[in-house]
Formats: C-alpha cells, sequence, structure tokens
C-alpha cells in the first residue's frame, strides 16, 4: 500500500500556445491554447515520492481553476497518502462536500476540475508504489476494494455497489485474455480529430488527413457547426479523401439549439456520420433525447460527454436514452474514482437498448490521451469487454510528458510505466508556465503585453 505524508501541494499555470495554429478550435471554443491546471504533491516518503495530477483547460480561466486547487489544499496536506487511498470513498467526499466551496460546485465546474486534479494526483503515486501502471492497478484489485473508491450518492436509484461488485466479478471470466491476446497483443481501438478542427484551412486538413490515412487510422472526427456551407464543404472533402468504408463523427461543441441540431445534422446526413457529437447544450438532458430520437431513422447517433458534470447528468442521459455513444473524460468527472462509477452504469444500462451505450471517451486537449488510456483499458478488461468501443485520439503535445501514450496501427498500446502517466518534464513546466515561463514571456512581449 502507498506510503507517505504530503508535506507540500504545488499547482502550476501551464500553457500551451495551440490557438497560434488552430488546433483544438471548434464551433464555440475558437481560439483554445490546450492548458493545464498541474498539481504535485510532495511526500515525505524516502524514496522522495511525488504525485502529479492534471486538469486540462482552455488559457484563460487556467487561473482560475489554480486558485481552486489551492481552495482544497487543506484537504490534501498533511494527510499520509495510504489513508487517502485507504477510504478513497472518503476522500472523495471530502474534496467533493467541503461545506463552504462546496456552493461554488458541487461536482461542477471551477472546484470539481480542481478536486480531479488533486484526486489523480492521489491516484499516481499509488500505482507507481505498487509498481504498475494505473489500468493495470485497476484490472488486479479486488472488486471489492475498487468499488470503495466510489461514491454511490445520487446514483443508487440506478447502481448499488453490490451490483457494481456483482458486474466486476462477472467480468471476471476472460480477463487474462482480454489482456493477452487483446490489449498487449493489438491495443484498444483509436479515432483520430487532429486532422479536422475548425480553424485548419482546408490544405492543411487534407494535408493532415493524407498523413492519417498512410499513418492506417480508419475513424475521423471532423469539427462542425459554425457555418453549414463550410460544413458540407470540409466533409465533402474529408469524404473523398477516406471513401465510403471509412468512419465519420461530426462535432458541433454545443452550437445548435435542439431543432436547429436536428435540420443542420439531416443536411450533413449524406456524409453518413456515425455519430453527431455535443449537438446542444451537454445539460440539457431531454433535448438530447429529442435530437437522438429525431435522428436516430437517419442512423446517426448521438455522443456526448465532454462537458457532462458529474455521474448525475450521465444517470439521466442513460436514464433517457438520450446519447448512444457515452464520452467520459477523465478531467471533467472526478479523476478516476468518478469515472468508474459511469462506466459501471453505463454497463448496468446496457441491456436496455440493442446498442448498449459504447463508452468512447473524449481526450481532445492536453494530457487527456495520457490519462484516458488507463480507463479504457480498464474499461474493456474488466468492464464492458465490448469489441465495438473506441477512443479519441489527439496528436498534440504529448512530447512534454514523461510517459507519452504509444500509438501502434491506429490503437492505443496499453502504458507499462509505473503510475497514471500525468507527470509532465520540468523543463515544459517551466517553459510553458504562465506568464512567466519563456515561451509566454516572449509571446506577451512580441503581443505588446
Ligand atoms: C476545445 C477542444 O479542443 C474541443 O474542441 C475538443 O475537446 C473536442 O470537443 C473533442 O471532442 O476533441
Ligand atoms: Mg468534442
Amino acid at each position: 500500500m502507498v506510503h507517505g505524508r504530503v508535506s507540500r501541494l504545488s499547482v502550476h499555470d501551464v500553457r500551451f500556445p495551440t490557438s497560434l495554429g488552430g488546433h483544438g478550435s471548434d464551433a464555440m471554443h475558437t481560439d483554445p491554447d490546450y492548458s493545464a491546471a498541474y498539481v504535485v504533491l510532495e511526500t515525505d516518503a524516502e524514496d522522495g515520492l511525488k504525485g502529479y495530477g492534471i486538469t486540462f483547460t482552455l488559457g484563460r480561466g487556467t487561473e482560475v481553476v489554480v486558485c481552486a486547487v489551492n481552495a482544497l489544499a487543506p484537504h490534501v496536506l498533511n494527510k499520509d497518502l495510504g489513508d487517502i487511498v485507504g477510504d478513497f470513498r472518503g476522500f472523495y467526499r471530502q474534496l467533493t462536500s467541503d461545506g463552504q466551496l462546496r456552493w461554488i460546485g458541487a461536482e461542477k465546474g471551477v472546484v470539481h476540475l480542481a478536486a480531479a486534479a488533486v484526486l489523480s494526483a492521489a491516484w499516481a503515486p499509488w500505482a507507481k508504489q505498487e509498481g504498475k501502471p494505473l489500468w493495470k492497478l485497476l484490472v488486479d484489485m479486488d472488486p471489492q476494494t475498487l468499488v470503495s473508491c466510489i461514491d454511490f450518492r445520487y446514483i443508487t436509484d440506478v447502481l448499488t455497489e453490490e451490483e457494481a461488485c456483482e458486474i466486476l466479478r462477472q467480468s471476471q471470466v476472460g480477463k487474462k485474455e482480454r489482456v493477452e491476446e487483446q490489449m498487449l497483443a493489438h491495443g484498444y481501438p483509436a479515432y483520430t480529430m487532429s486532422c479536422a478542427w475548425l480553424g485548419h484551412p482546408d490544405a492543411t486538413l487534407k494535408q493532415l488527413c493524407s498523413e492519417a490515412l498512410k499513418d492506417s487510422w480508419t475513424r475521423f472526427k471532423v469539427k462542425v457547426g459554425a457555418n453549414l456551407q463550410d460544413d458540407i464543404r470540409r466533409c465533402q472533402l474529408i469524404k473523398n479523401m477516406i471513401g465510403p468504408e471509412k468512419t465519420l463523427m461530426m462535432d458541433a461543441n454545443q452550437r445548435w439549439d435542439v431543432p436547429e441540431a436536428v435540420e443542420w445534422v439531416t443536411k450533413l446526413a449524406e456524409f453518413k456520420p456515425l455519430w453527431t457529437e455535443e449537438p446542444t447544450s451537454p445539460d440539457d438532458i431531454l433535448g438530447h433525447a429529442a435530437v437522438s430520437k429525431a435522428l436516430a431513422p437517419l442512423g446517426i447517433g448521438v455522443a456526448i460527454g465532454e462537458q457532462c458534470h458529474n455521474r448525475v447528468i450521465f444517470k439521466q442521459l442513460l436514464e433517457a436514452k438520450a446519447l448512444k455513444f457515452l464520452q467520459i473524460d477523465s478531467c471533467r468527472l472526478g479523476s478516476v474514482n468518478e469515472n468508474l462509477s459511469v462506466l459501471l452504469m453505463a454497463k448496468k444500462f446496457e441491456i436496455r437498448v440493442p446498442w448498449g451505450f459504447p463508452v468512447c471517451p473524449h481526450l481532445g486537449g492536453v494530457g487527456l490521451c495520457e490519462l484516458v488510456q488507463h480507463l479504457i483499458m480498464f474499461d474493456f478488461i474488466s468492464v464492458s469487454a465490448s469489441q465495438d468501443r473506441m477512443c479519441e485520439y489527439v496528436d498534440h503535445l504529448h512530447e512534454h510528458f514523461k510517459h507519452p501514450v504509444l500509438i501502434r496501427e491506429a490503437s492505443y498500446m496499453p502504458p507499462k510505466d509505473a503510475g497514471y502517466s500525468t507527470e509532465m518534464k520540468e523543463d515544459s513546466v517551466k517553459r510553458h508556465r504562465y506568464p512567466d515561463g519563456e515561451v509566454w514571456k516572449k509571446l506577451l512581449t512580441a503581443q505588446g503585453n
């Protein structure tokens, strides 16, 4: 079991100027600078153990998340990591139920993003001291211990602790084969979002798409939603390049009202997208149900999740059959703890619909690929055992991580290094710290700031 008392919490505002190249841009987030509130927990453990946690942001506003992390610090400081992970449910509850801070949450928005980073910073050393990558730590954990990390508050009407344990027990069958014959041999299938950000001109889109085809990618997502004529032109362009056999998905990032979403996507139906992502506000469960119902006859599913605050929203989306593809996000939800509850709920709800709510996580951001890869490995091996899932991939900023993702033949290969892959390179953090890192000093001076 992990040990070491948390002696210091530091949190860094780390930003990458991705907006300069239009990378990461969509119909609502036109100039994202992929950024992170990066948490480092130092301990008094003799091995010099540190915990690294990350939450993804878009540039401005990272300083607000940094503030929220600092506000949560008293819940972590001077605690023994063994006590934290030994009662992970209690620690999750403590962070998310702070009697004053919960008023500006609770379990949503900035404080929840901050809680996710702190929780991840506690998961990372646990895996590290056990000498396992996080996915393996989860896969090897006995069901009782695993569910003891989950806060079931607000979801016991659809998933109890006993049911969650039962799901995990049942999926013991075939686990060894899923690890060895599937994940270690072939990895977890992925799709690429890197070619078709909204701010990419057509020439860039073409070039990136042809490179992706050469690299064996068979599934592509394109940003839509700002201008219908542009969408038609860009979808046509991609479809011409990838051909009818390869898969296309569309992502509107909450741009439309409900009727507008149905009308707009119907006009793009000729490109046969597998899904339309975030057609409208992520808070509008019934709106998504209406869009799902209207688009089902066209064979287009609804995907949503990257801005769904917490497990309660997912519970409702599942109950209302408002989505077809469920997109967890390792930082939007309360780290591994809350993601586990959503994975298990998706499994529980599987029997309600013929398509079974495939979990296809969100990864468009810095560090998300590094984190979520652990969750999908665990999901496939210990929960879903389902072959018809895929995970997003974006080809940005991996070089800043100590243990970057490894993609082979358009699949995520299981990470081998012990830990949660959350640690960034010291030099990258130093150079990209906002506003005093060398990269920003130069940029801000050039902009006359
Ligand atoms: C601002 C971000 O890049 C988003 O556009 C991105 O996360 C996106 O929605 C995605 O699905 O990858
Ligand atoms: Mg998206």
